[in-house]
């Protein structure tokens, strides 16, 4: 999978995840909250037993199949024939679906054709595909569906070796739990479609319908990428627009990305810029309450012992002190926050 907790890949305009903190410790979950069931027509799915707010660590899970990349076919075998008997056979009963790209891969690793391997080849190949988050598999975290707008953000956390699925908004008894198996979540869904179709399914959240709401959400999510290239342009160039108006953008993209309700670490991404653009005009104080804008969302997608955390806490120190009067704005702070 691809999570902006990432089953795949890096926010567009991601920053620094800082550095790995020895001292912090595993966290406790709140897995009795939740429960696995059957969906009309998603295969089974993750759902809450009892209201879930906002920032509770639902699941802290150890990975049990550790794989970085997972390209390469034989690898994939390999690693799950080390699994216990006990942990293949639950690692074999995981939904499987391999995608059209993964025969040519294995023809390229393998020199054999996707029909030649055998049954418990290709569902073992298969169970890796739909269900890898980047960095290997979890059990639990597995059975969890995609939403183009979720109300689970994952992920991994070096500092406890887990991922971490934490509520990113209220949820409700009932209610089923999502995450996004891409990154890019506010892009537009002629973007996301052909991403998911790597999972065998088209995607009927509420911003990929064709109904008044979808079309809705399309547009918002429209203005929500124009918003996010110009930032990006504006981070690697310099020259698309003045720092009062990157500040407007990255406020604006805020605004839009909390009224569709895509709160993961896009949202962030859009605080930090906010504090960065604020910087760069001089005003120290608006940065200060931006970056504890970020440090919250940090704390409800990650949590505190996160190394990101630990990262963005210690920006927004260094700002602290700057307005005390305790240091000054030189340019290694203003770099910090690129
Ligand atoms: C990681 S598994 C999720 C759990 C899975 N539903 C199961 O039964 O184990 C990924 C698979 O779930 C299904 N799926 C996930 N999100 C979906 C969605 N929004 N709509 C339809 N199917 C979805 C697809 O079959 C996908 O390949």
């Amino acid at each position: 999978m691809g999570a902006e907790g990432s089953l795949n890949g890096n926010a567009s305009r991601g920053h620094s995840n800082g550095h790995s903190n020895s001292h912090s410790k595993e966290s406790d979950d709140a897995r009795h909250l939740i429960e696995v069931r059957q969906t009309p027509f998603k295969g089974l799915g993750v759902f809450a037993k009892a209201p879930i707010p906002r920032a509770t660590r639902i699941l802290s899970e150890p990975l049990i199949l550790a794989l970085n990349g997972g390209e390469n076919p034989a690898e994939i075998l390999s690693t799950v024939n080390k699994l216990s008997k006990e942990d293949k056979a639950r690692y074999l009963e995981l939904h499987p679906f391999a995608p059209s790209i993964r025969k040519d891969v294995v023809k390229k690793y393998m020199g054999k054709r996707w029909g030649d391997l055998t049954n418990w080849e290709r569902d073992a190949i298969g169970v890796y595909d739909a269900n890898s988050f980047e960095v290997g598999v979890y059990f639990l975290p597995s059975r969890i569906n995609h939403s183009c707008i979720p109300n689970v953000h994952y992920e991994f956390n070096p500092a406890i070796e887990r991922g971490t699925f934490h509520a990113v908004k209220d949820i409700a008894e009932g209610e089923e739990l999502y995450i996004s198996y891409i990154n890019g979540g506010s892009r537009l869904r002629n973007w996301r479609q052909p991403k998911l179709d790597m999972w065998g399914f088209v995607c009927q959240c509420a911003a990929c319908g064709n109904d008044a709401e979808g079309k809705k959400r399309e547009e918002r999510r429209k203005e929500m990428f124009e918003l996010d290239q110009k930032l990006a342009k504006q981070s690697v160039y310099g020259t698309e627009m003045t720092a009062a108006q990157a500040l407007k953008t990255a406020t604006r993209l805020a605004g839009l990305q909390m009224t569709e309700g895509v709160l993961n670490r896009e949202l962030r991404t859009s605080y930090h810029d906010a504090a960065r653009y604020c910087l760069e005009l001089g005003n120290v104080k608006l940065a200060l309450l931006w970056i504890e804008k970020e440090l919250a969302h940090e704390k409800i997608c990650v949590g505190e012992d996160h190394p990101i955390f630990h990262a963005v806490s210690a920006r927004r120190d260094l700002l602290k002190d700057v307005v005390a009067g305790s240091a000054s704005l030189d340019q290694s702070l203003l770099e910090c926050f690129h």
